[in-house]
């Protein structure tokens, strides 16, 4: 199985929830499309009698489906009664709308109900007003269905997504220092093996230091990451300073003249300053060593801490001068909508997503395929 079919399967059975949300807000207030006219019949043999079963069972025969409630006044189909062997006319074919086809007309109410079921997948209230905005311009007071619905959000949803596709540069700087921050769990440590692999493959020489010199636990989970990918890992005892662990870091990976070096650092809630103030004094003291450096501050975020992430952003950008996002855990979650409400909020790049635990579960970002599981559209 590609690697893309695996990722889209996975997000596609995480984002079951907006998928679900989608279809239960069309049927809810929807109609089935009538029969629409009667394309022009060439005309009929002067037989009397009926004339024989060839014609595509699939289009001429009536809906298996109850009758249709009253169509709506504004439905051009109520006007005339269709003959039963009918073939849909040509604009409903031409619209892709199948008789039966469940539609309902997008006004107020409905667009109430989509910004709900957006900010239930996670996207925040501002971008869930800003996308049924969106999704009002072109068809409001139209008859829409489920797979319009889903297509022309997948499309809002990716343009928002598209600027902040940007892969993590990089640079002829050697090294490139890579500090990677975020939450406990979030999947910092992981996040790195999987990249010193993948930078590895791409023929870079790599260092990773373990910053988290607090719990011996997280050095040992690093050095098998490190041994996975094949990258030294660099350690301090326990309880030392990762300020200086940083420094010393960069010092051995420019000795040993490495394109790049990872550094890890411990888990810290957003809203502890202490910790926080430690992580201003990591970059403080890499800043001695070179002052372009950090030359990506990469911060962790796990999807299925859901709005939470928000504040996470906002407060390491402060500190730490964050310059790029890599989200873990989208195999895992139906909250998967937050990462559109960071981009449209804070525009910063996404690098990468991280769909497993396994070393090759770390895939470039990509708006469309994103957009598209994330609705459920094509599916
Ligand atoms: N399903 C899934 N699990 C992930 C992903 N990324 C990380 N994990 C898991 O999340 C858990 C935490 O990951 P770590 O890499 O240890 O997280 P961390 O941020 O380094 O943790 P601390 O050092 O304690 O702050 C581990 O069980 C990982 O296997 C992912 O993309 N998908």
């Amino acid at each position: 199985m590609s690697f893309f079919k695996k990722m889209k399967e996975r997000l596609f059975k995480s984002s079951s929830k907006l998928d679900e949300g989608l279809e239960a807000l069309v049927e809810e207030g929807g109609t089935a499309e009538p029969e629409a006219p009667a394309a022009p019949q060439p005309p009929a043999p002067a037989r009397a009698e009926a004339p024989a079963d060839t014609a595509d069972a699939s289009s001429g025969a009536p809906d298996e489906a109850p009758a249709p409630p009253p169509a709506p006044v504004s439905s051009p189909a109520s006007a005339a009664a269709p003959a039963p062997e009918s073939r849909p006319g040509f604009i409903a074919r031409a619209f892709g709308t199948k008789p039966g086809e469940v539609k309902r007309v997008l006004d107020d109410a409905m667009l109430e109900s989509l910004e709900e079921v957006l900010i239930q997948a996670d996207m925040g209230v501002e971008t869930s007003i800003k996308l049924s905005a969106r999704l009002a311009e072109g068809h409001f007071g139209r008859r829409v269905g489920t797979r319009e619905i889903k297509e022309a959000l997948a499309r809002e949803i990716a343009a928002i997504l598209t600027p902040v596709a940007r892969p993590l540069p990089i640079y002829a700087k050697r090294p490139q220092v890579v500090l990677v921050v975020g939450v406990n769990g979030s999947g910092k440590t992981t996040t790195i093996g999987k990249l010193a692999s993948q930078l590895r493959g791409a023929g870079k020489s790599v260092v990773i230091a373990a910053g988290d010199t607090f719990r011996a636990a997280a050095v040992e989970q690093l050095q098998v990451w490190g041994s996975r990918a094949g990258v030294p890992v660099m350690t301090a005892p326990q309880g030392s300073d990762p300020a200086s662990l940083a420094f010393d870091a960069m010092v051995r990976a420019e000795a040993e003249g490495a394109d790049m070096l990872l550094i890890d650092t411990a888990g810290r809630l957003q809203n502890r300053q202490d910790l926080m103030e430690e992580l201003a004094k990591i970059v403080r003291v890499i800043r001695k060593k070179d002052p372009q450096a950090p030359h990506n501050t990469v911060l962790v975020l796990d999807a299925t801490t859901g709005q939470n992430a928000l504040s996470q952003v906002e407060i390491f950008r402060k500190i730490a001068d964050v310059s790029g996002l890599v989200m873990t855990k989208l195999d895992g979650t139906a909250k998967g909508g937050v990462l559109v409400a960071l981009a449209d909020r804070f525009g910063l790049p996404i690098h990468a997503i991280g769909v497993g635990e396994s070393i090759d579960d770390l895939a470039p970002f990509d708006p469309d395929e994103f957009a598209r599981a994330l609705t459920g559209f094509g599916d």
